[in-house]
């Protein structure tokens, strides 16, 4: 079972995260909020194990296989929407990658750089690449940033169904967002 235990962070004298201890429900979408700058993308980094806490523990983290979709897309530039894509899960047919871009409104970019597609269509891109790898615990930091109702509506209704029965962690500052993904758990970091 995931834990995070009394886990603390300064940059400098600039103290991020005081003391923040949360229980991840598996198999659940636990929706982390808060002011910009309170710590959010942080936390996530170390949890991933991408930077490391001053104190505290990240109980059954290390050992999990991730999957996330960062702030930024990190698209490779040169590549195709769908070949972005399959980086992260080469085991599925173009096919089965070509139905699910569609549901998305992807179709028909399949074949496009990434450095032609619209923010929106990189981010779904993005996105998509995330939920259709293989992993233990996924990590959602703000994924639906950028899009338009419509699309994030469909995009929301979308990842909430890939994440059903998942270890997922999201990252929003969208009360909304948060109650469409049907987060099991919802966790202010300002209030620790
Ligand atoms: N590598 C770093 N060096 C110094 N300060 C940093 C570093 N990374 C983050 N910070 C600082 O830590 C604080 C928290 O940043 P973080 O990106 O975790 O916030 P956030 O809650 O994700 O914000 P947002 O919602 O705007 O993305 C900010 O004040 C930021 O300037």
């Amino acid at each position: 079972m995931p834990e995070i235990i009394n886990i603390s962070k300064s940059y400098g004298e600039h103290r991020v995260l005081e003391q923040f201890s949360l229980h991840i429900q598996e198999g659940e979408t636990t929706c982390i909020m808060g002011r910009s700058g309170c710590g959010k993308t942080t936390l996530l980094r170390i949890l991933m194990g991408l930077e490391t806490a001053d104190e505290g523990e990240t109980g059954g983290l290390p050992s999990m296989k991730k999957s996330a979709v960062f702030q930024e897309d990190r698209l490779c530039e040169n590549l195709s929407a769908m070949a972005n894509i399959r980086l992260t899960c080469p085991e599925r047919t173009a096919e089965e990658i070509r139905n699910e871009m569609k549901k998305i409104d992807l179709g028909g970019c399949e074949n496009q750089p990434a450095h032609e597609l619209s923010g929106g269509m990189r981010r779904r891109v993005a996105l998509l690449r995330a939920l259709l790898a293989p992993c233990q615990i996924l990590f959602l930091d703000e994924p639906f940033k950028g899009l338009d109702d419509e699309t994030r509506r469909k995009t929301i209704a979308y990842t909430k169904e890939a994440c059903r029965g998942r270890t997922v962690l999201f990252v929003t500052h969208d009360e909304k967002e948060a109650e469409l993904m049907g987060a099991a758990k919802v966790v202010s970091l300002d209030e620790g």
